[in-house]
């Protein structure tokens, strides 16, 4: 709870409209849902983050939310439009790739945290132009040959697939580089970044603890990649359980003698750690075959072979490496200009510089996908000369 500056008491009690920007060089913008309204803006505190003020009108109040997700940085100013379930922002005068964010007071995600919490809840997500491939999630016991299985697959197809690196507890082997194969972390470290709800999922895996974090898959859908998961049966049916869409593969081993003499043979563990790997296997496989979780279960005999039925199962069979995708479009938006929005489309008129550049921008937010803690994808641009009158001449935040 705090106290507001008077300025902006009087300027919130004459009911500003949506996106309104307050004209006390603060770069803030209000939004207002219900009785209640958002002040959005530069911190007073030379911070370099948007702060989140919420003014009660009924109570006529002030508090701070608690903040999830990642927070965009500062910026000269933004515009705010107010969509569903979360507010727009453009940010102005900001990189490409920092340009869109989104503030959501209303998704299934605050829900859940308002709910867990308490509080009023508002929660981050960077927008992102385009949308994601499914992920893969492959799951088998140790020793089965994921990981071998998982290196061909992004040796030959490099530019498709890309990694999800993991956090783990455990030491890293003789040939493992840290933000490589694993973020090498510490017990108390990570579960002080579980608690702040960074992981998609975790689990104790022979004794240490494992997990995936929301970065982890984002960074490898912003560089255009499919991303590919290698996590324990129990990480699996989290990420089965969670909202996030993929493709389930468990790896499952000739016999029990012929992963023993992998595990060995591989020489990475101690005859214990051996020992503990084996007996946790016999769980794996029984509810790896049971097909609750999995999509599909591929029997890693001969590695060739294996090699080919998984690549056909995705679809690559026959299929040639192809060319590294195009890099994704991108609009710079100018420091003025002012919005529009009718229905899913928000028209951006730009301010032109000079006088051939294209002044109107359309950005579709009619197939918004995810949101915090990762980013919300599914953004679309068009840069338009023109835009039909039933469009332009509005100048309303609904
Ligand atoms: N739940 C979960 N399991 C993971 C994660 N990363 C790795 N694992 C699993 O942890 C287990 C042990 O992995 P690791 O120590 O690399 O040994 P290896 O499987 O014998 O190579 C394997 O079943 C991995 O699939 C993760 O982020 N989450
Ligand atoms: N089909 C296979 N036949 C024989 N050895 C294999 C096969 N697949 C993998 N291996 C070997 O088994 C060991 C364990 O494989 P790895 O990929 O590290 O398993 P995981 O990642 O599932 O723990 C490695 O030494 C690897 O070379």
């Amino acid at each position: 709870m705090g106290e507001a500056p008077a300025f902006l008491v009087d300027d919130l009690q004459n009911e500003p409209p949506n996106g309104f920007e307050l004209k006390n060089g603060t770069c803030k913008t209000t939004t207002t849902i219900g009785d209640k309204t958002y002040v959005i803006g530069g911190a007073d505190d030379g911070t370099l983050s948007i702060e989140v003020q919420i003014f009660d009108r009924n109570l006529g109040e002030w508090f701070h939310p608690t903040v999830h997700g990642t927070k965009p940085m500062s910026c000269k100013g933004h515009s705010a439009v107010l969509l569903k379930d979360r507010i727009l922002i453009l940010k102005k005068g900001s990189k490409p790739d920092d340009q869109i964010w989104f503030l959501e007071f209303d998704t299934q995600y605050v829900r859940q945290l308002q709910k867990n919490l308490g509080t009023e809840v508002v929660a981050w997500s960077k927008g992102v132009t385009g949308n994601a491939e499914k992920p893969i999630v492959i799951s088998g016991p140790s020793g089965v040959g994921k990981g071998t299985l998982i290196s061909m697959l992004m040796k030959e197809f490099p530019t498709m697939f890309g990694f999800s690196v993991s956090h783990t507890t455990r030491s890293p082997r003789n040939m493992e580089k840290d933000g490589v194969h694993y973020h090498f972390t510490e017990k108390c470290l990570m579960e002080k970044e579980i608690e702040d709800g960074k992981f998609l999922e975790f689990a104790s895996v022979h004794g240490n603890l494992y997990g995936t974090s929301v970065e982890a898959v984002e960074v490898v859908a912003d560089a255009g990649k499919r991303c590919i998961l290698d996590i324990d049966v129990q990480g699996a049916r989290s990420v089965r359980a969670s909202s996030l869409e993929a493709v389930f593969i468990f790896i499952c081993p000739p016999s029990m003698e012929d992963l023993e003499n992998r595990l060995r043979g591989r020489g990475t563990e101690t005859e214990e750690q051996v020992l503990k790997r084996l007996r946790n296997a016999e769980a794996e496989i029984k509810e790896g075959k049971s097909y609750k979780i999995f999509d599909f279960i591929l029997y890693n005999d001969n590695l060739e072979e294996c090699y080919e039925r998984l690549k056909k199962l995705l679809g690559l069979d026959g299929f040639v490496a192809a060319a590294p995708k195009s890099e994704p479009r991108e609009i710079i938006l100018p420091m003025d200009h002012s919005l529009s929005k009718k229905d899913d489309k928000i028209i951006i008129n730009c301010i032109p510089s000079d006088k051939d550049s294209k002044n109107l921008i359309m950005l579709d937010v009619s197939s918004l996908k995810g949101g915090a803690p990762g980013r919300t994808r599914g953004l679309d641009f068009q840069a338009i000369s023109s835009f039909s009158e039933s469009l332009t001449g509005t100048n309303q935040f609904s």
